[in-house]
């Protein structure tokens, strides 16, 4: 899965082993991101996060909400948020926020927040589809973070 090898990225140019990417109705992929929060000094630098500023200059709201985003892991509560401000209709995730909890354990780095994204899409105004975990990809998605919580 390409958000995988986009997360391989991410770690292999100093960053927490995140990606994701942005595909619209037919298919084709709009753009790719890796996490930045290290390189850029960003706390907000999470792949999903940065997508998402990306992809409001890019394209309108009514455009996006026919898109999908996928990612490596679940989106955090900020990332959660930037989908839905920025109105993408439809999120895939391989590694559940639960898991990835379990692999960081309270790692400074990634305090992870205990809260599901469908948890911050349902105190919304609109129906954000949701797909994921994906357990069929998710040892190979939990593979690049081997090592890496340490
Ligand atoms: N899903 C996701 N979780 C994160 N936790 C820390 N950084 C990230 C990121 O870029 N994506």
């Amino acid at each position: 899965m390409r958000a995988i090898a986009i997360s391989r990225c991410a770690r292999e140019h100093g960053n927490t082993p995140f990606g994701c990417l942005l595909v619209d109705i037919n298919g084709n992929i709009l753009l790719e991101q890796e996490n930045i929060e290290i390189t850029e000094r960003d706390c907000t630098g999470h792949a999903e996060a940065a997508l998402m500023r990306k992809a409001s200059q890019l394209y309108s709201k009514d455009f996006l909400w026919q898109c999908t985003l996928y990612s490596s892991a679940e989106p955090c509560a900020m990332c959660s948020g930037a989908i839905y401000w920025g109105n993408v209709g439809r999120v895939v995730y391989v590694i559940s926020e639960k898991r990835l909890r379990q692999l960081t354990g309270s790692h400074p780095q990634n305090p992870t927040l205990d809260l599901p994204c469908r948890q911050v899409f349902a105190s919304g105004q609109k129906d954000i589809i949701v797909v994921g975990p994906l357990p069929q990809l998710e040892e190979e998605a939990v593979k690049v973070h081997e090592g890496y919580w340490k």
